[in-house]
């Protein structure tokens, strides 16, 4: 009779029940993990080659570490699902980044194993050394303090702001840096190809090993060599292994490069270190997509690949192939490249975004003009800024939620110089599943608030070209913003002849007597239907205008409808304070106007995650929130 293998998987509901392993056990509860993964994943969409990377690490470190006592802080967080299987969320996974559901990224609220709220890149080493700080001045020694960032995080500039304080504290403090040699696209730059370099330089492996085991072995010298050597040790060791790696520089000890599909040794290590006090950094070489064939051959499509067929590895496009078409993302990227054919002073910008924002087709055809500048959201600007004072006319595509980073150099280096750049900002208001670190909830009004810039949201497809083509022209002397949202609008013959659109000039979409419905973006869309609906149903007669800039505002246009109507609806997909509606108020105000307004848009508070139908419902922002809002203003 065939012995069936007892699952240990099912067994473990917190780092405890991993603990009582031996480990020779734990390639066992590496595989059933990874199964686990993959079942739940390809059936409720979320990341997955990220967490399929780091399984051995994941196990590994909760053997190791005394977690939650010890605190282990993860990079993005978006690699974080094993973690979560093994910290008591195993029986909920399958509600990961469902409404009410467990989020796809660690969360403080969530769990005493999450240590650090993320979603945004290259935190960890900041907050891991923060923790470690806080660590030594109360004296809990026992404590260790982990960090695991990915190679694509490392080139952002925080975490070598934070390796550089680290370094300066001597801080208590391990980085783990997890290098699979991919960010979401193939990482960009040259530390990607530095780390390379020290994984398969023998001769340098050679040289470290030699100088950290061998120093102390120096039978074969002299008696004054000896003494010499033994006097100058740590300038000796500095002085080889500080030139050749990056992170020594730093005062960090750097360990590896190790396997990271080896559990087993990983423990090993992990417990080589665990007592070695100081700032170390152990860099582990993993593989992307890790076990899932499919995922290692596309990393790419994998990183976040929605459903798909776990026999097979087919993806499930969600979209149908015309609807595709639709995406905002697209109609930038197409339109980019062809507008790029015609103007040779286009550059493009991307901070680690191709395939997200669809650049990667101007990347592609003009890879000396297009660039991803790796995470790097603020040099993005930056370099945009110095290419416009030059003549040239950068797009530098952000989304934005991530352009929250580069706000002082959208003020000091654009706005106050008043340069050209053309910002690009993805992924506009509610994104969905990814939740609050994601959503693009803020960029109308933090861009509002700053001088010079022009602030554009379209509705449709046509539009978002349009306003790509005039911010182009080479006739704005000033920088423009230009918003959309994530997925796709409402037009499918979006290649239409280019057209000029006025700036600051708005558009009346429909006619009506009872209400004017001003709106700006997206939101349009919702706008439209709700004014069929208020007439069908419940016999309201409201006119749409959308505004479509609420920088500068079409004061014309609103002066006329300030005449006309005594109820404002204003609708927006982005914070009520400091949006679009405050725009209209402060208009109202300045010239001394009244009128009942409402303002809808999301309200003073961050919005989980769900599908983003879910979460317009929720902000009363969509076609029936309009609605409703309608009806209550007329009073039926
Ligand atoms: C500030 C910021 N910019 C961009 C992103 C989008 N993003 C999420 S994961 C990722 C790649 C990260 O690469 P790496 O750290 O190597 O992790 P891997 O996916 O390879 O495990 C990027 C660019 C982000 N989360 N935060
Ligand atoms: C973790 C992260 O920041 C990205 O993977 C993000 O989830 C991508 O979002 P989109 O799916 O909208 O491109
Ligand atoms: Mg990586």
């Amino acid at each position: 009779m065939v012995k069936v293998k007892e699952k240990l998987l099912e067994n473990i509901y917190s780092p405890a029940d991993l603990k009582k392993l031996q480990p020779a056990d734990l390639p066992d509860v590496c595989d059933e993990l990874r199964e686990f993964i993959i079942d739940v994943v390809s059936t409720n969409p979320g990341h997955f080659g990220a967490s399929l990377g780091v399984v051995e690490l994941t196990v590994a470190l909760h053997y190791v570490y005394n977690t939650p006592r010890d605190l282990l802080v993860w990079d993005v967080g978006h690699q974080a699902y094993g973690h979560k299987i093994l910290t008591g969320r195993r029986e909920n996974f399958h509600t990961n980044r469902k409404l009410k559901g467990i989020s796809g990224f660690p969360r403080r609220e969530e769990s005493e194993y999450d240590t650090f709220g993320v979603g945004h890149s290259s935190t960890s080493i900041s907050a891991a050394l923060g923790m470690a700080v806080a660590s030594n001045l109360k004296k809990e020694d026992d404590r260790k303090i982990v960090a695991v960032i990915g190679d694509g995080a490392m080139t952002g500039g925080m975490a070598f702001e934070a390796l550089n304080n680290a370094g300066a504290c001597k801080a208590n403090l391990l980085v783990i840096l997890n290098d699979n040699n991919m960010a979401i696209d193939p990482n960009s730059g040259v530390i990607g190809q530095y780390l390379l370099n020290i994984s398969k330089s023998h001769a340098y492996n050679k040289v470290k090993k030699e100088v950290w085991e061998g120093l102390g072995k120096l039978d074969g010298f002299g008696k004054t060599t000896r003494k010499f050597i033994q006097k100058n040790q740590h300038a000796l060791k500095n002085m080889l292994l500080r030139e050749n790696n990056l992170f020594e520089a730093f005062d960090f000890r750097y360990f590896g490069p190790i396997d990271g599909h080896d559990v087993e040794y990983l423990t090993e290590v992990l417990n080589d270190l665990k007592d070695i006090p100081g700032p170390k950094l152990l860099h582990v070489i993993t593989k992307k997509g890790k076990g899932f064939r499919q995922a290692e051959m596309d990393q790419i499509k994998f990183h976040s690949p929605g459903l798909f067929n776990k026999e097979t590895g087919e993806i499930y496009s969600s979209d149908c192939p015309s609807k595709k078409k639709h995406k905002f993302q697209n109609v930038f990227g197409e339109t980019l490249l062809e507008l790029a054919e015609q103007n040779e002073k286009i550059v493009g910008i991307t901070p680690a975004m191709p395939t997200g924002c669809s650049m990667n087709l101007m990347i592609e055809k003009m890879p000396h003009r297009a660039f991803d500048v790796g995470i790097a959201e603020q040099h993005a600007v930056t370099f945009a800024a110095g290419l416009a004072t030059q003549g040239m006319v950068p797009f530098c595509n952000i989304y934005s939620t991530f352009m929250q980073r580069a706000y002082d150099q959208i003020i000091h280096d654009v706005a106050i110089q008043n340069l050209p750049v053309i910002f690009c900002l993805d992924r506009g208001g509610l994104v969905g599943e990814d939740g609050p670190t994601h959503h693009g909830a803020f960029d109308i009004a933090y861009m509002r608030t700053v001088p010079n810039i022009i602030v554009a949201a379209p509705m449709d497809e046509v539009d978002l070209r349009n306003l790509m083509y005039t911010a182009q022209l080479g006739e704005l002397k000033q920088p423009i913003s230009i918003r959309y949202p994530r997925g796709s609008g409402n037009i499918s013959d979006w290649k239409k002849p280019f057209e000029k659109i006025g700036i600051g000039k708005g558009r009346q979409l429909s006619d009506g007597q009872d209400l004017a419905i001003l709106t700006i973006g997206k939101s349009g869309i919702f706008a439209q239907q709700a004014v069929k609906v208020l007439a069908e149903k419940e016999a309201i007669s409201a006119a749409h205008f959308d505004m479509r800039f609420v920088k500068p505002l079409d004061e014309e246009l609103l002066l006329k409808i300030l005449k006309k109507y005594r109820l404002i609806l204003t609708v927006e997909d982005g914070a009520i304070k400091g949006g679009f509606g405050s725009a209209v108020l402060e208009f109202m105000a300045e010239k001394g106007l009244s009128a009942h307004v409402r303002m809808l848009g999301i309200p003073d508070r961050f919005i989980e995650h769900g599908p983003s139908e879910d979460l317009y419902r929720i902000c009363g922002i969509d076609e029936e929130g309009i609605v409703q809002a309608a009806c209550e203003m007329s009073g039926k």
